[in-house]
């Protein structure tokens, strides 16, 4: 395994960083400079990197000259350095620092956006009203908060009126053990996916909530809701939340007689959705409850009529399809109990339409004494939200926060390994090629890889570029197989392919290496099994997306490497002072290792002429490829 190349017993190296402040899009910028020469989907959506300004310069990264325009050195770009005078170089540099916070704001609100109507897109406010969501809040950011210590005040002082419920990795117990509340039937559900035992977040969630459903449904059946309370769960990612939610809505509401919408599950993507229903539909087989999914590709008015003609017990729904069919009035939610929010911290931190004021607006007028607090909230995430403000719009009841002891924001899974690989920023201009080296050095055995970039066109010019290396003998004997999610593809297309790499054993696929090139929004949620290494070729924005990418991977107590690839110093800065920050990790489970030169970097990074000349062929065609492809749409 990757491992195997690395000296564990090497401590993680930390060089005295020369203060620095980051551009942390600039590396994603450099890489895209190689791989992307037009503007990527989120620069065609916001402003793009070019007209912003980003970070003071690090020697060797990126000089700036009046005009704003970046040029790349030491990439094998021309030498554009900038040749501001010292005076105006200390003001630009602290321009552009501003700009960039500003900018990370935008691109990580830009991205929700792009992701959203990407997922809503038959909605009919994004069609026929072209409504954008309303622009949320700018994160107040106090730079006081970059040292850990005023980060974990931050959490403490966010969390302190909430009850808190601290769970350990020991919790864990037989599902048969809650045979007094849970009933045969969904026991035996249990037992024919062959789940035995449960996870520590589902011991905790089913301990506190099981006994009380069952005594409050038992003495007060109109509002035992309002006597349950509340749950926020912070638990990291692939611990099993799904389930954890899904057993108390099913033992709750699975005696009753009529059907009507009791349960709504909210999740941000339309990749979740059809996860949760599968969920579900496996846990409540043999009973009468009637599990419905939005389908976005449905039209909004078939889904009316399909939801008047036969009202669904649970549904499963993204927040802008939910706010269309409220005010379509498809259902009402005067019977509601449960209300599920499944990655919250997303559902929150984006508008879609208002959702939650449209929600707890219906709930007010429709449920009998207005009461929105007689249905119990579940709000779900690895990395939830500390913001209260955000939280209090939920009209929370007695809420209770489950989470792990730990001393910053968010946990990572015990068995995931992590690894550092610092690429010199003289060499990023091939980064593409020591990613693709990479890949080949990691297993001999069936390998399955998820690989982040930073955008659409990125993924696509990444994965184009590797077919490319692999005909040449920069590639490698084994057949790879190499696959890119992209907008450009069809979402069918897309879907077939996430099937392909979800569904393929690793042992029977062609030598079982796949590697799938992605975006974000491959990485909340989804789950896909034996997913060996997860590789941030693009670093992410931010501590959360850092933990939801590598959270596709070490997932259900499995192990799992996650690599990041780190150019410069500027890089292993940001992801030093912007990620790592925030992320706690068992203390008996993997700690991050780093790659130094000593290590067989040097192999993956030795770059002999002859390579280097075959490589810049490969940049070549892949840019006559880009142009011929431009050039077959433009004629079509
Ligand atoms: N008790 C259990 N025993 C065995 N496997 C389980 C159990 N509970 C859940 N799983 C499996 O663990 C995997 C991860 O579960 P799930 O997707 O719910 O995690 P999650 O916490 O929601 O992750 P994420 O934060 O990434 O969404 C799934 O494949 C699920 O089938």
């Amino acid at each position: 395994m990757f491992a195997a190349r690395f000296d564990p017993t090497k401590p993680l190296v930390r060089t005295e960083e020369k203060k620095v402040i980051l551009d942390s899009v600039l590396p994603a910028k450099r890489t895209n400079e190689v791989l992307d020469s037009s503007p990527t989907d989120d620069e065609q959506d916001g402003a793009s990197e070019k007209e912003e300004n980003t970070g003071e310069e690090t020697e060797g990264e990126s000089s700036t000259n009046e005009s704003g325009e970046i040029h790349l050195e030491n990439m094998g770009e021309d030498d554009m350095s900038g040749d501001d005078d010292e005076s105006d170089k200390h003001a630009s540099v602290l321009n552009r620092f501003h700009n960039t916070l500003k900018m990370q704001d935008t691109q990580l609100n830009e991205d929700y956006d792009h992701e959203e109507s990407d997922g809503e897109e038959n909605s009919r406010h994004d069609s026929s009203h072209h409504l954008v969501p309303i622009p949320q809040p700018k994160k107040v950011r106090n730079l006081t908060l970059n040292s850990q210590e005023a980060r974990t005040q931050e959490m403490a002082v966010a969390w302190h009126d909430f009850v808190k419920v601290v769970y350990d990795p020991s919790m864990v117990k037989a599902f048969k053990s809650y045979g007094h509340f849970l009933d045969s039937a969904i026991l035996a559900n249990l037992e024919a996916q062959l789940l035995q035992s449960t996870f520590p977040v589902q011991t905790a969630i089913l301990d506190a909530l099981l006994p009380s459903l069952f005594f409050q449904q038992a003495n007060s059946k109109s509002c035992f809701p309002k006597k349950v309370g509340d749950v926020l769960v912070n638990a990291s990612t692939g611990s099993g939340k799904t389930l954890a939610y899904c057993l108390p809505v099913v033992q709750s509401l699975f005696r009753r007689t009529v059907n009507r919408l009791r349960c709504l599950i909210l999740v941000p993507t339309k990749i979740l959705i059809s996860q949760v229903y599968q969920t579900m539909i496996k846990l409540t087989r043999g009973t009468s409850l009637i599990v419905a999914m939005s389908k976005l590709e449905n039209s909004l008015k078939e889904e009316h009529k399909k939801f008047e003609s036969q009202e669904p017990d649970i549904l499963i729904i993204t927040p802008g399809r939910l706010v269309d069919h409220l005010e379509l009035r498809s259902f009402n939610v005067k019977n509601l109990k449960f209300l599920v929010l499944d990655e919250a911290d997303r559902l929150l931190n984006q508008s879609f339409q208002n959702w939650c004021s449209v929600l707890i607006t219906h709930l007010k007028r429709e449920k009998p004494n207005g009461a929105a607090k007689n249905v119990v909230k579940m709000v779900f995430s690895a990395t939830l939200t500390s913001n209260t403000e955000k939280l209090h719009n939920l009209n929370l009841n007695k809420p209770r926060l489950f989470l792990m002891d730990t001393v910053k924001l968010y946990h990572l899974p015990r068995l995931l390994q992590e690894y550092n690989f610092s690429i010199p920023s003289a060499k990023n201009f091939a980064k593409p090629l020591y990613a693709l080296r990479l890949i080949i050095s990691m297993s001999k055995e069936p390998f399955r890889v998820l690989m982040f970039v930073r955008s659409n066109q990125a993924s696509m010019r990444l994965a184009a570029l590797f077919e490319i290396m692999m005909q040449t003998p920069l590639g490698s004997a084994r057949k790879i197989k190499i696959s890119s999610i992209n907008s450009n593809n069809s979402k069918g297309h897309n879907r077939k392919l996430i099937q392909a790499f979800a569904s393929a054993n690793a042992n029977e696929s062609a030598q079982g290496a796949q590697v799938m090139i992605c975006t974000d929004l491959m990485s909340r949620g989804v789950d896909i099994s034996k997913v060996s290494h997860v590789v941030n070729y693009d670093l992410p924005i931010s501590s959360q997306q850092y933990v939801h990418r590598c959270g596709r991977t070490a997932r259900a107590h499995e192990s799992g490497i996650a690599i990041n690839l780190l150019v410069g110093k500027g890089e292993r800065k940001f992801w030093e002072d912007q990620i790592n920050v925030d992320l706690s990790r068992d203390v008996d489970g993997c700690q991050v290792r780093s790659t130094n030169e000593r290590d067989n970097d040097n192999e993956i990074l030795s770059l002999s002429k002859e390579d280097e000349q075959v490589y810049r062929n490969c940049l070549g065609s892949l840019k006559s490829v880009a142009f011929t492809s431009e050039h077959n749409s433009a004629k079509t």
